[in-house]
């Protein structure tokens, strides 16, 4: 049976991410509910839902936060239900959250390169004595961190503590520090929240170019217009429950999602995005 100690990067056939049936309770409360769906290289999959719907709940079973109450999740076909958030992100699985986590004080490259240092081969007895072969794994993680704030378009200092950049700034160091983990399978909790327009339409184009790269992308996102442009496919929770699975076409004309979102309607469309298509 495959399991948490088969080799990495086994090759399989199915999707890279499988989440089946997926179950989390809190007490009395089923934050996620039945929740299955996969996604493929390349894939771009949001998951939408009222607030409360169990998003961040399902991205936090997946990603180890949380241990399920039932159901099961698959990387490559190996099982990770419940394993921990580190055996996970080693098996190529990234993520940001939907607050910050930047280490505030610390410059915008160290924030990038901490999360190079997992995949370093790097020991105390090099970092102790400054190695060559530590100063070569420097110099690598600097080109590559600076590699990845290229590819976010980050514009503010680098050298700098990353608490001085303006929000939507720090939104692409979180970025760029989660590919420079070499993810295959990326989750991004609400990229677009505190975004300006511009902003907004500079992170669809980044998503597609995620994308390209082959890396699959699972968002959660409150913002209607960006995700109807971006998703391939669309996953609609309700009270945990999983009401919708399809392309934005088929979700748009989904009964039970627009029943789901009755009355929050001015609310959604308030910070819908308008953005232009291919
Ligand atoms: N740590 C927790 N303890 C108890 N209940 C929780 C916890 N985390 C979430 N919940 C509950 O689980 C349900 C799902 O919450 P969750 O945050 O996953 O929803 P969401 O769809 O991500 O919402 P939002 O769009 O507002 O971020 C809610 O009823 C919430 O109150």
């Amino acid at each position: 049976m495959a399991g948490v100690a088969d080799a990495p990067g086994t090759l399989s056939a199915g999707p890279l991410l499988d989440v089946q049936d997926l179950h989390l309770d809190f007490g009395g409360i089923k934050a996620v509910d039945g929740l299955s769906f996969s996604a493929h290289d390349g894939d771009i999959l949001s998951v939408i839902g009222p607030n409360g719907a169990g998003k961040t709940s399902a991205f936090n079973c997946i990603t180890g936060f949380y241990k399920p109450t039932g159901g099961k999740v698959l990387v490559e076909g190996n099982d990770i239900t419940g394993a921990r958030p580190s055996a996970i992100a080693a098996r190529g699985v990234s993520r940001t959250f939907q607050n910050l986590r930047l280490f505030g004080e610390l410059t915008v490259l160290d924030n990038v390169r901490a999360g190079m240092h997992m995949r370093m081969k790097q020991n105390a007895f090099d970092a102790l004595l400054h190695t060559p072969r530590f100063r070569r794994s420097e110099r690598q993680a600097t080109e590559e961190a600076n590699h990845w704030l290229d590819f976010v378009g980050l514009r503010g200092d680098r050298g700098g503590p990353a608490r001085n950049l303006p929000y939507g700034e720090q939104r692409r160091v979180e970025i760029a520090r989660a590919l420079a983990l070499g993810p295959r399978l990326l989750l991004l909790d609400e990229p677009a929240a505190g975004l300006n327009h511009g902003e907004k339409l500079e992170l669809l184009d980044l998503l597609r170019r995620i994308s390209a790269l082959g890396t699959a992308l699972v968002l959660i996102e409150h913002d209607m217009g960006l995700v109807m442009q971006v998703s391939r496919r669309i996953v609609v929770l309700n009270f945990g429950k999983q009401i919708a699975d399809g392309t934005p076409e088929e979700v748009r004309r989904n009964p039970a999602v627009l029943e789901a979102y009755l009355g929050k309607d001015e609310e959604s469309h308030a910070d819908e995005t308008e953005v232009p298509h291919d």
